[in-house]
């Protein structure tokens, strides 16, 4: 399967029309206040519009109230949880979800994945104490079971410079940038993001991740 790409922590509406021009599968919108890429429902529904159809818009969320959820749901396709958001209540939403994890060095994965069966995905992130996410910092990708690896969203200090080798060493579901593609916290860089798409995209590629297609994409 193609490693899917996703763009996180947009802020401005140039950016979210470069994200979607370059070619990203998702874009994400950070909506915990205390981050520095947080943007209000308000700002949400703004950015959401300019966001095409077959484009993922994904809405991440640290420990938020129930009703701040279903506000911003209406302009969202994915739901991002970070907190502890109990696997029922996430179902409140009527939309899918894709649960956050953190790789402690304690982290048990197998519990976890059970913990979370319901959501559509994992997105493994690295681990700083007290900031859940937009840490700008890798974790150490062979932490994660080769049976788990192609089905999750692999974040966490994502550049330009590595995601070749992420995919590569991964070949996970998607990878997920934030910081490793801006300038300034929420800022990002069009450049930067043009790389991270193209090594990327050139990555998933090269290491057939099209497993069993013909170049043509048709049986020869
Ligand atoms: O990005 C944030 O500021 C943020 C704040 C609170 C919760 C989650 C947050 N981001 C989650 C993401 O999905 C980021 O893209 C991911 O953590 C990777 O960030 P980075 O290491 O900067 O690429």
């Amino acid at each position: 399967m193609r490693t899917r790409i996703k763009i996180c922590g947009l802020t401005r509406e140039e950016d979210v029309d470069a994200a979607v021009a370059l070619g990203a599968d998702a874009v994400g919108f950070v909506m915990w206040p205390a981050s520095r890429r947080a943007i209000t429902p308000d700002r949400l529904e703004v950015l959401a519009a300019r966001v095409p159809p077959f484009v993922t818009r994904v809405g991440l969320f640290v420990d938020q109230t129930p009703d701040l959820i279903a506000r911003c749901a209406g302009a969202l396709d994915l739901l991002q949880f970070h907190g502890e958001e109990p696997p029922e209540a996430c179902d409140l939403y009527g939309i899918s979800w894709i649960k956050a994890l953190r790789m402690r060095e304690d982290i048990d994965l197998a519990r976890e994945t059970e913990r979370f069966a319901a959501a559509r995905g994992l997105l493994l992130d690295a681990y700083r104490p007290g900031v859940p996410g937009g840490t700008g910092e890798c974790f150490d990708w062979s932490r994660i079971p080769a049976e788990l690896a192609g089905s999750v969203i692999l974040a966490g200090g994502l550049t330009p410079d590595n995601v070749a080798q992420a995919v590569a060493r991964v070949k996970p579901l998607a990878v997920d940038v934030s910081g490793g593609v801006e300038s300034a916290p929420g800022i990002k860089d069009h450049r930067r993001m043009a790389a991270f798409i193209e090594c990327a995209s050139r990555a998933a590629m090269a290491t057939g991740t099209l497993d069993g297609l013909a170049p043509s994409g048709i049986d020869d």
